[in-house]
């Protein structure tokens, strides 16, 4: 039975129970999400939720009751699980809405037997909202980001783009402008886990096809969110100020998002506002433009596979703390641009490559710091418990040591210096009042009671005391009920069903049971009987009352103390930030001493010159399976006068040689040097990289119908159309795809373009050895190859890359070495050398004399022949519109647009 047919029914239908009209009503209320509907220890959930439900999450699916004469489908979860349950359901994309009873059952039936016990939803919980631990991966930001889009643009263009975007559960809000062009790479560098917009973008399909590559999960949310009239107010209002002046100027567009992001998390979150920062505009100008092809081929944050392992990121990664490791990640998600401020970055890492007795001290304490920031959010939203506030008197305690240990040297770097002052103006007054109020290992949940330390407030303790004394007594009374009726065996117990009660084995109980005045009955067993009597009932609600008292008092202090921490909240996170600037900055001062990187010189030049570089990720490999020594090569691309554009290198050579590795390194060499880290090369000079670009070994894309030979062309025409003078380009066997002839054609004109047109640094790989007869024409182009040497018929791999052109390319020996069968190798051996013979006569011999170079070259205009619009224009003449119905006139429209469809452009030769 579908859910809709019972919203009809709605709560008016006499056959509906009082409590599914509830539900229904709520369900109605929010027909978006999955409702988990709170029944005592359990979240039920019912009609096609529980269908969903029981399928996403493998659990059974039952029925309860009936709706309209149809059984309801339902499914629940443990109360107590519910965060594993929520944490499937929202990696699936699910929202799923927490409906709780908002009073107690006891309250319910005072107003009746058959009333319902009030029921409210108090929360949304969707893929960019969470906030839990459990749920949260500690070293990846959790981002929200919110699109608009607005006609007309100050950057010139169609539509200009709004993006916010804020990880909730540690306050970070960042707003930037993007264009057509930028867009789908400034959401790939966000990576948000969830994506809002207008309903209305969603329904354009190529705009949903590109934001689907993004991998977010999306949701359609009313226009009216993005109203940017009214931005301005909704932001001020919600940061308690009268005006953003003090924030930093926005554009209509980032404003428009900012208010989005804000509607959105006010309607998930039901009013409550968690602590975020003033929303700080990210400069799409200021950040290294990294296309979401390149992004994913040179596997900075994931491999190809989707793996974290093997990817740039984890091989960098020495961070010890949550906020660190998160830091890092979104360096390398946006290199800099800004030479002076990648130079501050170098500055802090360069300082711990020097001080590494304090960077080792540091990172020990460091490696002690919780996360406090999320903590912070969560305290914020009500949803903290005891181990957050402990988290924050922890983190503060580290923040105390941290300032202290980095107060052993007069002169600071800039970043480190920033770091330092927010881990001295951290609240450590609240910090010490926390250290004396907390236990050491508080319960998860605050109404488990017991996490006050004892000392820290005398009422509560003087209720421990009595509870305790309690206690205490009631040892007593088992030791004297035993010596007097003789039992060894009898035991004095607690249950929360029964409460304090007094067990004998049924054998042994005759002089109780004799007894119904002094000893009550409560419970037969097997084997044993419980009883009460007046003295233990006394007892009883002595301990009870001074418990629940103690609770009270602890409950009371915890939102006191939690209120304090929300006060600090900006200096918390502020001092949390520093902690995770020292982490970032040690960590790869640690990566560079242990793995031998060099800090590069950044300038504004046009120079790429790497002596010694080496690919991060194989050298890894290899040093862990101790294998032979990574080969470090150079490469030089810079120009070869001041005025002269970057240069290209043209690399052929062997298959398995280390051509890709060579491309990829000096790629991830700059994506390293302009995120402010250390390099692996002995010493790198790099002028300022604008935008990278890479068209390497790529797979098909068949979701989006495109083949791999159409994805390699569609990457190469994004490069050859915008890679500037500034850009460097990694090109890795352009043309493999199709046919030899054509491949070589494309691979050369694509040279050409590079050279004369783009003028981009670059390096490009090819089989293709007649590319190399280019270097004659084109004069800031070289040929490197990747050496080998020839032993006994078989091929050794030395990995250098010297100057020059390979002559072959040793494929069949390539081949043999992965097993092909020897007849196979043999018989290809005889094919080869009967082509090679041929080849002496090819015309691509020629090429290079006959062509004339690229520059001089006119586009062809496209000559249009006979126009395949005519025929429906034919169509067209014939109809009379006088002699029509409106009818006719319609489908006589359907029919000239099939026929328009059908042959969409005209015929271009
Ligand atoms: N500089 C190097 N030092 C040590 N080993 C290397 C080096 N470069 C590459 N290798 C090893 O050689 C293997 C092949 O390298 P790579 O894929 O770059 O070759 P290729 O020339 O691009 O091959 P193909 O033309 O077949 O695609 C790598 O997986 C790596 O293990």
């Amino acid at each position: 039975m579908s859910v809709q047919s019972a919203q009809k029914a709605g709560p008016a239908d006499a056959k509906v129970t009082p409590m599914m009209a509830q539900y229904i009503e709520i369900k109605t209320a929010n027909p978006d999400s999955l409702l988990f509907y709170r029944m005592g220890d359990f979240y039920e959930l019912f009609f096609e939720d529980a269908e969903v439900a029981a399928r996403a999450l493998g659990i059974t699916l039952t029925k309860r009751g009936k709706h309209q004469g149809e059984d309801i489908p339902m499914c629940g979860v443990p109360v107590h699980a519910a965060d594993d349950y929520l944490q499937k359901l929202i990696a699936l994309g699910h929202r799923v809405s927490v409906c709780e009873q908002t009073e107690d059952p006891a309250e319910a039936k005072k107003r009746g037997s058959k009333s319902v016990v009030r029921r409210d939803v108090v929360r949304l919980v969707t893929p960019g909202t969470i906030t839990e631990d459990r749920l949260l991966d500690a070293g990846a930001n959790n981002f929200l980001a919110a699109l608009t889009r607005l006609r007309g643009s100050s950057l010139g263009g169609d539509a200009v783009y709004g993006l916010a975007w804020v990880d909730m559960s540690t306050g970070s809000f960042q707003v930037c402008e993007t264009d057509d062009q930028r867009l789908a790479s400034d959401i790939v560098q966000i990576s948000p886990r969830e994506l809002i917009l207008a309903d209305n973008l969603l329904q354009e399909k190529d705009f949903r096809q590109t934001l689907e590559q993004a991998g977010a999960a999306l949701s359609p949310v009313p226009r009216a969110y993005f109203d940017s009239a009214t931005a301005t107010d909704k932001l001020a209002q919600y940061f308690g100020v009268k005006t953003l002046d003090g924030f930093g100027v926005f554009s209509r567009a980032e404003l428009s998002a900012a208010s989005g992001i804000l509607s959105y998390i006010e309607k998930t979150q039901l009013g409550e506002r968690p602590p975020l920062d003033p929303p700080a505009r990210q400069s799409g100008n200021g950040r290294m433009l990294i296309d979401p092809a390149t992004r994913s081929n040179l596997e900075l944050s994931r491999t190809l596979s989707g793996e974290k392992q093997g990817s740039l990121l984890a091989t960098i990664d020495k961070t010890v703390t949550g906020s660190g490791s998160r830091l890092l990640a979104s360096r390398l998600a946006a290199p800099l641009l800004d030479p002076e401020a990648i130079s501050k970055r170098q500055d802090a890492v360069e300082f711990f490559f020097e001080n590494e007795i304090m960077r080792e001290g540091l990172r020990q304490t460091l490696k002690g710091a919780p996360d406090m920031a999320r903590s912070l959010s969560r305290i914020a939203l009500h949803r903290g418990g005891p181990r957050d506030v402990l988290a924050i008197a922890t983190g503060l305690r580290a923040v105390r040591t941290a300032f202290e240990q980095t107060s052993k040297s007069a002169e600071y770097p800039a970043e480190i210096a920033a770091a330092r002052t927010a881990l001295g103006n951290a609240p450590h007054d609240l910090g010490a009042e926390l250290d004396r109020a907390i236990k050491e290992d508080p319960p998860l949940l605050k109404r488990d009671g017991g996490f006050i330390a004892s000392g820290y407030d005398e009422n509560l303790d003087e209720l421990r005391a009595l509870r305790d004394e309690s206690r205490k007594v009631i040892a007593k009374l088992q030791a004297d009920y035993g010596e007097e009726l003789g039992l060894r065996s009898l035991k004095i117990k607690h249950n929360s069903v029964l409460g304090w009660f007094i067990e004998a084995p049924t054998a042994q109980t005759e002089k109780m049971v004799a007894d119904p005045g002094r000893f009550i009955h409560r419970q037969t067993m097997a084997g044993a009987m419980r009883f009460t009597t007046t003295e233990l009932a006394d007892l009883e609600s002595k301990i009870a009352s001074a418990g629940e008292r103690a609770l009270a008092i602890e409950m009371e202090i915890f939102d006191r103390l939690a209120d304090a921490i929300v006060e600090s909240g900006d200096l918390i996170k502020a001092a949390a930030h520093g902690l995770g600037v020292l982490d970032v900055s040690a960590a790869l001062a640690k990566l560079a001493q242990e793995d031998g990187y060099v800090r590069p010189a950044i300038d504004g030049s046009r120079a790429f010159h790497i002596t010694g570089g080496r690919h991060p990720v194989v050298e890894r490999a290899l040093k862990t399976s101790g294998g032979d020594a990574f080969v470090a090569n150079d490469a030089d691309l810079g120009p070869r006068t001041e005025t002269d554009a970057g240069s290209i290198w043209l690399i052929t050579g062997p298959n398995m040689a280390g051509k890709s590795t060579f491309l990829r390194q000096n790629a991830l060499i700059a994506v390293m040097a302009q995120m402010g880290a250390f390099v692996p090369a002995y010493s790198a000079h790099i002028g300022i990289v604008d935008r990278l670009f890479s068209r390497v070994g790529a797979a098909d894309d068949l979701a989006r119908g495109r083949s791999t030979f159409m994805v390699e062309m569609v990457e190469t025409a994004a490069i050859l159309n915008q890679a500037s003078d500034r850009s460097l380009v990694i090109l890795d066997e352009i043309g493999r795809g199709t046919a030899t002839f054509d491949g070589l054609s494309i691979a050369w004109a694509s040279i050409e373009h590079l050279h004369e047109i783009n003028k981009s640094r670059a390096l490009f790989a090819t089989h293709y050895h007649e590319l190399t007869v280019l270097s004659a024409k084109l004069d800031r182009l070289s040929n490197a190859t990747v050496s080998v040497k020839e032993w006994n018929g078989d091929v050794i791999f030395l990995h250098e890359i010297v100057p020059g052109a390979a002559d072959r390319s040793y494929g069949i020996q390539v081949a043999k070495l992965a097993g092909l069968p020897p007849s196979v190798v043999e018989r290809s051996k005889q094919v080869l050398s009967q082509l090679e013979e041929q080849d002496r006569s090819s015309p691509a011999e020629n090429l290079i004399d006959e062509l004339p170079l690229f520059a001089t070259l006119q586009p062809a205009q496209p000559k249009t022949t006979r126009c395949v619009i005519e025929p429906a224009l034919e169509e067209l003449d014939r109809l009379n519109p006088d002699d029509m119905t409106p009818r006719e006139a319609l489908e006589a429209l359907y029919m000239l647009k099939s026929s328009r469809l059908k042959n969409s452009d005209p015929i271009k030769n």
